[in-house]
């Protein structure tokens, strides 16, 4: 069951973006370190699409990412999470949205080398309250579906870089969370696995879900249903 939470934008209708990002700026350091990482960012991204984030290395991918997603502030502006507004929040109420509602894929898989891939997806769904008989039916299912049911009870270690891609995958979508941000996804595969992983994204947005990907991989921007081009901290293309 997701988490109420009371800061509320009135928005959600049907035709309402998952994720609204209203003006927003991120600024890093001060004085001679200052950067405008982002600078007034208005962009919309919507349930069952694929959006490619395009851009130069430090236009500001992973930085948008991370202020939508809650795991940064942002220095001035507004962020709407599925009707939440997220810049309203204290962290206590900003870590239970985070958590309800989105989902990482990140280039580093980023999976607990300790535990198995069964317990790796299901760590996150019994973390936000899930029992654990639910939980492991749920990450089995995810694990079908991404095409690696055979390895539950292997570590991440065991596994090839793309099959660890494709446990990350399980884990982010075990939840059905509305939004998956993945920076880089394909960023440590070769092009077979990179072509597997975009696959899978793309079932993943058909499946309902807003699906933004960080990237520098023509094969994922040449799949993705929409485009947000970033230039030095401004959207020049695919803007609200
Ligand atoms: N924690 C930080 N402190 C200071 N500057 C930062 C910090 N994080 C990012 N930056 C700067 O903000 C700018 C945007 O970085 P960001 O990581 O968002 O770019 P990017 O488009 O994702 O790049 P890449 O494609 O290389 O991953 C860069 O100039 C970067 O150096």
């Amino acid at each position: 069951m997701r988490t109420a939470v009371s800061t509320t934008s009135g928005a959600g209708g049907p035709d309402e973006p998952v994720l609204r990002l209203e003006g927003v700026h991120k600024v890093y350091g001060t004085d001679e370190t200052r950067h405008v990482a982002l600078d007034g960012v208005t962009v919309d991204f919507h349930a069952a699409r694929l959006t490619a984030l395009v851009g130069h290395s430090g236009s500001g991918k992973s930085t948008l990412l991370n202020v939508s997603g809650g795991l940064e502030q942002v220095t001035s502006g507004t962020i709407i999470l599925a009707g939440h507004v997220l810049t309203a929040m204290g962290p206590a109420e900003l870590t239970r949205t985070r958590a309800s509602l989105v989902s990482y894929v990140f280039q580093e898989y980023n999976l607990i080398r300790t535990m198995t891939v069964l317990e790796n997806v299901c760590l996150p769904l019994e973390l936000s309250g899930m029992a654990r008989a639910e939980a492991r039916r749920r990450a089995a299912t995810a694990l079908e579906r991404t095409g690696v049911p055979r390895h539950t009870r292997k570590f991440p270690d065991q596994l090839s870089g793309g099959e660890q891609q494709r446990v990350a995958i399980a884990r982010a979508i075990a939840d059905q969370r509305p939004l998956v941000l993945a920076d880089e996804p394909t960023g440590a595969l070769d092009s077979a696995n990179g072509e597997r992983v975009v696959e899978l994204l793309r079932e993943v947005a058909a499946g309902g879900v807003a699906c933004v990907v960080a990237t520098h991989n023509p094969e994922v921007t040449a799949a993705a249903d929409h485009i947000v081009r970033i230039q030095d901290g401004r959207v020049v293309e695919g803007g609200a």
